[in-house]
């Protein structure tokens, strides 16, 4: 069996992840931390894993962790990057889901993440963990740095018109919305039910973090430098993220529908709906997958596409049980093969 140490067992992410690998046939999770559950056991916590873990959280202690095979980081940024290196260096390969090592230019993180990177030598070495881009860099990786949750959503939908050229790369945009799951388990006034239920608002428009990350992917798929407005909004809702996309087309002569489907037609985690159906939240909800779906309205130059995931699944925690399952040469979607919650 792979041994697994989880970094943040008490978050989010961190339980979703226990959640899809206690079904998981190759690993099992051999040390998992954190600093205010330290000594309660994991299913005292979340009884819902009683019978598949006999476990206790305890402080991260580096000599544990570095005898797994895998160490996922499933800590607020600025805690991976404090730590990896020692991990790397006993030999131990690590899956970060926090934006600590996804954008390559140490001087922009810092810009963005206000402090310095603590770890910048590693940064060349970084995988971005997108299998639908970087399949064959993830398998070789030591350290992978999953991508965030809108930039997951926003980069699957616009990624093929990006590669052929189709769209003006200046324009770009994207409005995304995002359950409330997405901001993590740390108390924070904004998130009480109270403040979110029946209400819809915007947030981070004059800049969100994801923003460079966004563009970094999406300029690399381009071949130059690209420029996207993105708008992020909190939904009243628990799990799920939803963007609609809008580009300009400067060729629209290809058919797009077949684009779509040629591109993703064998990727096991990106279904592309029948011309004519909308994506909805709650039809990948638990499950570790992108629906998407595309028009352009009156056949003029605008083409509109609705990328939708749960941002707890393919939006993280699937997405790196995805990734881990690429560096091992694992079945891609061992644990991951979860159906959709409906209704
Ligand atoms: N929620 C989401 O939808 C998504 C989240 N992500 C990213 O994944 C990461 C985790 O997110 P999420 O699970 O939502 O976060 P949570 O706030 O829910 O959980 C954070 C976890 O990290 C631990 N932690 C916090 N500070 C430290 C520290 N200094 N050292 C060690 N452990 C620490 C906490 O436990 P304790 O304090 O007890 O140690 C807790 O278990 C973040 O970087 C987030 O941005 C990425 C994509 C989607
Ligand atoms: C709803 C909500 O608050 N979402 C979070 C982003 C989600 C997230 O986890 O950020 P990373 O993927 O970069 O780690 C936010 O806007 O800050």
């Amino acid at each position: 069996m792979i041994k697994v140490g989880i970094v943040g067992g008490t978050g989010y992410t961190g339980v979703e992840l226990l959640r899809l690998l206690a079904l998981h046939d190759e690993a099992e999770v051999a040390a998992i931390t954190s600093r205010a559950e330290s000594g309660r056991r994991v299913d005292d916590l979340y009884p819902n894993l009683r019978g598949y873990y006999d476990l206790v959280f305890s402080e991260p202690d580096v000599a544990a962790l570095a005898a797994c095979d895998i160490v996922f980081f499933a800590t607020p940024h600025n805690v991976a990057m404090n730590l990896v290196p020692e991990l790397l260096q006993a030999g131990a390969r690590v899956i970060d889901l926090s934006a600590d090592y996804r954008i390559r230019d140490a001087e922009l993180w810092s810009r963005w993440y206000g402090e310095p990177h603590a770890s910048p030598e590693l940064l060349p070495q970084a995988v971005y963990g997108l299998p639908e881009l970087n399949r064959e860099q993830i398998a070789g990786a030591a350290l992978v740095a999953c991508p965030g949750c809108y930039p997951t959503s926003v980069q699957l939908g616009l990624i093929p018109l990006l590669a052929r050229g189709l769209v003006d790369t200046q324009s770009l945009i994207a409005s995304s919305a995002s359950g409330v799951s997405g901001a993590g388990r740390q108390a924070k006034v904004d998130n009480l039910l109270s403040e979110v239920a029946d209400s819809f608002k915007a947030y981070g428009v004059t800049g969100h973090r994801h923003l460079p990350e966004i563009e970094q992917g999406l300029a690399d798929v381009a071949g130059g430098p690209v420029q996207l407005t993105f708008v992020p909004h909190l939904l009243p809702m628990i799990r799920g993220i939803h963007s609609t996309l809008f580009a300009r087309l400067v060729d629209n002569t290809v058919d797009l529908q077949a684009l779509y489907e040629e591109t993703y037609g064998q990727e096991p985690f990106v279904d592309v709906l029948p011309a004519g159906m909308y994506p909805q939240t709650r039809t990948v909800k638990g499950a570790n997958r992108c629906q998407i779906s595309l028009q352009v309205p009156q056949g003029r130059d605008t083409v509109v596409v609705m990328s939708t995931i749960d941002n707890l699944v393919k939006g993280a925690s699937g997405q790196a049980v995805q990734n881990m399952n690429i560096m091992l040469g694992l079945e891609e979607d061992m644990g991951l093969r979860q159906v959709g919650l409906l209704p």
